[in-house]
């Protein structure tokens, strides 16, 4: 039988190609190796046809040694072996990679060889023995036996050492003379290159698709897209791009910026390599709004180019619709009224907090203005944008709460929407929740919300997904949470995560001051200028307690318009002393002695106007039975058979009133005005009373 004697330096290259050799020829000629490493023959060999892994083999006395007389000696030349090499092709251009090998002339041969194959937009860093100083790059191509990559290395590309080229195997066929058309070892061979080489297309054309993708991406957004790398010239142009300036993307791309773009201050405002900006350019009849910042990997600049007029269009719509849905925040700072000492530090203070992304816990008496400010702070705050959405942790069941905040998937549960829900924490991304009455919920959800604020992530009711979100979460409460926390009632780390930033807010009684400030303003909102209010009554309205706060202040006012006579407030027209709050420290012991004042559920006695009340309520409790949302304008059409008719301004003095004794609950939205079970307790008894009403 035909013999070949193959001789190696290392043993992995005798490995590799013994095993290349055996696959094409090992049928017909029986392969012996050896290699320097483990040790060559002892006597010179003899009549043998033997093939050297390399040229440079031929000089190394230990290999001269063994050949021996009548041998023929063939020196192979080797090609880089595909396996893994294609996966070269993934990185982007320009991207970094060491490249080790066993000398500086392997190192060389075998990225020439890369090069040659087309892979040829990166940039290799040869390291060799000798020369082992590692550069800082991520990814490694290194041969399957190097075992001293740094540990920065995040990829390394195993490479096996190369194999013996076609010219080679060509040369040694002919030995054998198995080169013959037909002949089954040149198919085989021939088979064996085809499929490596359809690996390397393959991937060629899996880097090309992306590449096709990429672009599609890239032409297929709305603003344009610049990128101008380290020396100058623009790599990426998008067709946007080429819109807003006028300029087809083929004739920019490759060519230095200074000679696509006329307009030397932006050529300069992207090319600076300073922080990331924004900046406002006039482009012929175009405004645009330019953002530039730098990658870190190749110091290229990125800029992107957003139409002004058409962005500003695109916010204003996007406003309406949080406007239709009710996702906006009503206040600003400026609704805030009062100039007292405590109020102006606060507003200070909160704008200040306004402007960072940490969670806010505002605590403070009822009425007080925690929702006043919650939105005043979202409007000042970097999210003013985005969606505001408040929840009324005591205004909503808590299995409803669950659901309505985090959503949920198509039949997650009996009664489940169908399709599922999107809860508000996801609809309020890029935005903030508001979180009123955080005291009420239970503690099963202080974990759900808790994991909210730790993990910036949520799921589902019934999903197995994890859904990032990107919300600033503003807290209130009128419950001294600290007692709670002592009661167990509370989750303390919940408490120190809401509580990162901190206001409270000052109650009115502290300042009397801001009083006649208030009812101006509440009185031109109400558009009851005219009205006129007599020092007397600012003076007592100013010396009186306040246990409900502004809100109770509000309601007052707008209960003397509609009662005062002939366009003047006097002291007459101030309710009755049972009307107001009473502070809570009077009234109750246990166990809501952890809040500040008297909770506005407490159903009170009547003691105003009774009838009139209980005729509210009722038409309230008929409306929503008969399936309408009871509306201020409803109940005045109502009330138009009633006995003392009322106005849109006395139903809403009444409204208030009702919701303060804990039968009502005025709700944001389509939800509307609802009864509490102590509204509908009271309807009921009185109906009972009164069969006829
Ligand atoms: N400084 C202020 N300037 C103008 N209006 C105010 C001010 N503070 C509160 N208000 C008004 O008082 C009413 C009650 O305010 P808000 O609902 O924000 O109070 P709250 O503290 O959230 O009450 P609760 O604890 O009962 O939910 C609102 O009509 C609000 O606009």
């Amino acid at each position: 039988m035909n013999s070949l004697v193959l001789l190696t330096g290392s043993t992995i290259t005798r490995t590799v190609l013994h095993r290349q050799l055996e696959e094409i020829i090992g049928d017909y000629v029986g392969i012996t190796s050896f290699s320097i490493e483990e040790g060559l023959p002892e006597n010179p060999l003899e009549n043998q046809f033997i093939v050297l892994s390399h040229k440079l083999a031929e000089t190394i006395p230990s290999i001269q040694q063994c050949i021996g007389p009548g041998c023929k000696v063939i020196s192979g030349k080797r090609i880089i072996n595909y396996e893994n090499i294609d996966k070269l092709l993934c990185y982007p251009t320009g991207t970094s990679i060491m490249f080790i090998n066993d000398s500086l002339e392997t190192c060389m041969e075998t990225i020439e060889s890369l090069q040659e194959l087309g892979i040829n937009h990166l940039h290799y860093i040869p390291c060799y023995p000798g020369n082992l100083q590692f550069p800082k790059v991520d990814i490694a191509v290194a041969p399957s036996n190097f075992h001293q990559i740094p540990p920065y290395v995040k990829e390394v590309i195993r490479i096996n050492p190369r194999l013996l080229d076609i010219s080679t195997i060509i040369q040694i066929l002919d030995h054998f003379h198995l080169t013959e058309p037909g002949n089954v070892v040149s198919q085989r061979y021939m088979r064996k290159i085809i499929q490596l080489s359809k690996r390397l297309v393959d991937a060629m054309q899996k880097a090309n698709d992306s590449n096709h993708h990429l672009h599609q991406v890239l032409n297929g957004v709305n603003d344009g897209i610049l990128s101008v790398n380290k020396a100058g010239y623009i790599t990426v142009f998008n067709e946007e791009l080429g819109h807003l300036l006028n300029v087809k993307p083929e004739r920019a791309i490759g060519k230095k910026l200074l000679h696509v773009l006329d307009n030397p201050e932006l050529v300069a405002f992207i090319q600076n390599t300073d922080k990331e900006e924004d900046r406002w350019f006039s482009l012929g009849q175009i405004e645009v709004v330019v953002h530039r910042f730098q990658l870190d990997t190749d110091q290229s600049s990125v800029a992107t180019f957003k139409n002004a007029r058409k962005t500003i269009e695109l916010e204003k719509r996007l406003q309406l619709e949080l406007q239709k849905k009710g996702y906006i925040a009503k206040h600003t700072m400026a609704d805030i009224v009062g100039q007292s000492g405590p109020l102006v530090a606060i507003k200070e203070k909160t704008m200040k907090l306004a402007k960072t992304e940490l969670p806010i816990l505002i605590e403070g008496e009822s009425g007080t203005g925690k929702e006043l400010f919650a939105s005043a702070i979202h409007n000042c705050s970097q999210r003013s944008k985005g969606p505001f959405l408040a929840v009324n942790f005591s205004a909503i069941s808590e299995d409803l709460l669950e659901s309505e905040l985090f959503g949920y998937e198509d039949g997650a549960f009996t009664g489940a929407k169908k399709g599922g829900k999107v809860g508000l924490f996801e609809q309020a991304n890029g935005g903030t929740i508001f979180l009123d009455e955080i005291g009420d919920t239970s503690l099963k959800l202080q974990a759900r919300l808790l994991r909210v604020l730790q993990e910036k992530e949520i799921m589902r009711i019934g999903g197995s997904k994890i859904i990032p979100i990107d919300v600033r979460i503003v807290a209130a409460t009128n419950k001294d949470l600290l007692t709670m926390i002592s009661l167990g009632k509370f989750r303390e780390d919940l408490y120190h995560r809401l509580k990162v930033l901190f206001l409270h807010l000052p109650v009115l009684r502290e300042r009397s001051d801001d009083i006649p400030l208030l009812i101006e303003s509440f009185m031109k909102r109400s558009g009851a200028e005219q009205i006129r209010i007599m020092p007397d009554v600012i003076e007592q309205l100013k010396a009186m307690p306040w246990y409900g706060n502004v809100r109770e202040l509000k309601n007052t006012i707008d209960y003397m318009q509609a009662v005062c006579d002939g366009n003047v407030i006097r002291l007459s027209d101030i309710p009755n002393k049972n009307s107001f709050q009473e502070s809570l420290r009077s009234v109750q012991s246990t166990p809501a002695a952890t809040e500040y004042s008297a909770p506005a559920s407490l159903p009170a006695p009547f003691t105003f106007e009774d009838e009139e009340l209980l005729s509210l309520l009722d038409a309230l409790y008929a409306i929503r039975e008969s399936g309408q949302i009871p509306n201020r304008k409803r109940l005045v059409d109502l009330s138009q058979t009633w006995r003392k008719p009322l106005t849109e301004q006395q139903v809403r003095y009444r409204l208030n009133l009702l919701e303060q004794r804990g039968y009502i609950q005025k709700n944001r939205g389509r939800i509307g005005t609802t009864l509490t079970p102590s509204g509908v307790a009271k309807i009921l008894a009185n109906r009972a009373k009164k069969p006829g009403m």
